[in-house]
This record gives C-alpha cells, structure tokens and sequence, in this order.
C-alpha cells in the first residue's frame, strides 16, 4: 500500500485562508502588514525564493517590499538598510534572506534585526525565547513542519523523532518543537556513524540534510512518518527531496512530497509571523 500523503500546498492554502482574514482585519483598523525581504547578490535560487514570498504575501493583501542589494555591498552598509527597516512603521516582518556573501557575518545581521519583526525566528532573542517555550515568533520551516503534523492528526507524544541535520535554521529548531511536544528527539548529522541504525527506530524522521534522495529503503521504520524539508535538483536538474520517495513510499505511514510539501508551509508561516507581528501594534 502507498504511504499516505501529507499535501502541504493543500493545508497551506487552508492555513493561508485564515491569514488573509486576519490581514482584512487588520486594514479596517488602519494597519497593512508589511514584510522587507532583504536579497544581497542575484543568486537565481534566492531569487525565486524571494519572487515566490513576495507574490504570497500579495495574493492575501500585505504589503512586501524588496530590498535588492549589490553581492559586493559592504556589512557596515547592509546594517544600515537593516536599522533603517527596524524603524519603519510601515514594515513589521524583516526576512535577510541567506545565505549572504562570505565577506558578511550572517551572525551579525541577523542579530541587528529587531526581535519584534524578526519573523524569521532567527535571532538570538528569538531563539533563546523559543528554547524556553515562552511566546515568540518560530523559526517558519520547523513550525511549519509542526502544523503538517498538526492538521494530519499525527501523534507527537512519546513518539522517537529523529532529525537529520541540526542547522541553525531547520534542525535544531525542529527537534526544540517536537521536544515541547513530548517527543524523544535524537539529532544525528555527518558525524553521525551507521546512520540508519539511528534513523530505523524513527517514529518521526525529519530529513534536512540538503542531498538529493539521501534517505531511502534502508533507513526507514515500517510505518513511520517521514518529512522531507530538503530542496534539492537532481542529476536531470529536476527539484526533489532529502528522501527517495519512490523508495520510501509505501514503507512510510505518512510521507511529504517535494513540491509541495514542507515549503509551501515555510511561506505559509512567514506571512502567519508577519500578520502577528503587524497585529501587535494595534491595541
Ligand atoms: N522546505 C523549506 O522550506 C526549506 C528547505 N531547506 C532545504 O533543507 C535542506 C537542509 O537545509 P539546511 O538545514 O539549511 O542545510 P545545512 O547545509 O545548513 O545543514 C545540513 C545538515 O545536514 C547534515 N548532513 C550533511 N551530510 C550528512 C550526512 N551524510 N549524514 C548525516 N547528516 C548530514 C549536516 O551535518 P553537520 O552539521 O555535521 O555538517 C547539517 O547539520 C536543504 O536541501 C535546503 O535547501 C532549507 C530551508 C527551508
Ligand atoms: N532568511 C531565510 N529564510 C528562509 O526561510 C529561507 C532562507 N533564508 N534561505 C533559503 C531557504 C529555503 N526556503 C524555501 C522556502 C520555500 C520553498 C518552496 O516554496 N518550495 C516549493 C517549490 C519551489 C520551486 O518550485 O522552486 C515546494 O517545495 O513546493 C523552498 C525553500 C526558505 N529559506
């Protein structure tokens, strides 16, 4: 039988509806929410990355605006745009995309936005906070993944999540949530030895590791969920996961496809942050 699938456009587009009538609401009070997408260098991935937020943001009116910098900009000046974006009303979620050129400290400019529009989750206040469970905003990829499993009735408590990959900006987060979730979360990555020892007793497999079809039959529990956050081309250049679906497919219980699994849930949260962001400053 084939693993059932977990249609993250689908419950993206469901979790976008309710957005969009918060961003309504917010503009018979006055308020447009307004995100700043900052692109340093023409990347063509970021790129389409950037264009793809943007026009989501736009389908449910808020305001996006894109703050095209040269690869060559220097850091202090990137800090400036960053600081000047921190004190605009119109603009309540700031997201630098990354990566940025190797002469910038990433570190540094992400701790330069103000963690009231740090919509990305990725500052240091933001993080701290989330590791403590107190209210902030949640890095868009994990918490996207947590509402995949949310509106698929999935169990989270007591259950073995396993994350491979442990980045600042998918998984380590991702294991914080299942954590609070009562999960028992094991974090493996390249220095993990026999991979698939570890990754077998997965109840949940979170795969985010950045390979093309690196997780197949081999690692994989009869039965378990497996999520495939990896965004990667293949050798025909055709976009496809960390797991071998093919493979994995009917083995797993649950299984998300890429397209259309985990990303469209990392735009879906980004507006979902910004809309919150922009209501905390009405009364
Ligand atoms: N769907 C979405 O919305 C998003 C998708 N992505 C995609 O997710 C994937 C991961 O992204 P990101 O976390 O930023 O990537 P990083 O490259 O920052 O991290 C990759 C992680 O995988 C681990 N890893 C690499 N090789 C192996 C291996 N052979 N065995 C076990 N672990 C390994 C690394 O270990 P170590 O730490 O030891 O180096 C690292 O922790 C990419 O494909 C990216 O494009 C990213 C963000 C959002
Ligand atoms: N500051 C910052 N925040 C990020 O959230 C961030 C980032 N930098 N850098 C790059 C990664 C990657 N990422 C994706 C988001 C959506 C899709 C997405 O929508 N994917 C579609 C397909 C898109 C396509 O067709 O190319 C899908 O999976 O169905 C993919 C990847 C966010 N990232």
């Amino acid at each position: 039988m084939s693993s059932a699938i977990i249609n993250g456009k689908e419950i993206g587009q469901e979790i976008r509806g309710s957005v969009a009538k918060q961003v309504d609401e917010l503009k018979a009070k006055g308020v447009t929410p307004g995100l700043a997408v900052v692109l340093v260098g023409d990347n063509p991935a970021s790129k389409t990355y950037v264009a793809n937020k943007q026009k989501s943001c736009e389908a449910i009116g808020m305001y996006s605006e894109l703050i095209a910098l040269p690869e060559t900009i220097s850091e202090q000046q990137l800090l400036e745009h960053i600081r000047a974006l921190n004190e605009r009303e119109d603009i309540h979620g700031i997201l630098v995309q990354l990566p940025l050129p190797k002469h910038i400290n990433e570190d540094s400019v992400i701790a330069t936005i103000s963690p009231d529009k740090d919509v990305d989750g990725f500052a240091p206040i933001s993080v701290g906070k989330m590791m403590l469970g107190q209210e902030t905003y949640l890095p868009c990829t994990p918490y996207g993944v947590m509402k995949l499993l949310e509106h698929s009735g999935i169990e989270i408590a007591g259950k073995h999540a396993v994350i491979v990959g442990r980045s600042h900006i998918v998984g380590k987060p991702m294991g914080q949530l299942l954590l609070q979730k009562d999960a028992t979360v094991t974090y493996t990555h390249s220095k993990t030895p026999d991979l698939p020892s570890f990754t077998k007793q997965a109840d949940i497999l979170i795969a985010a590791v950045g390979r093309a079809n690196f997780i197949t039959a081999a690692h994989v529990k009869e039965g378990a969920v497996v999520i495939d956050v990896g965004i990667n081309r293949d050798e025909d250049n055709h976009l496809c996961g960390d797991v071998d679906f093919a493979a994995v497919d009917g083995i797993a219980s649950h299984i998300t496809p890429v397209p259309g699994g985990v990303g469209p849930m990392t735009i879906t949260m980004l507006l979902a942050n910004t809309v919150q962001a922009a209501a905390k400053t009405v009364n």
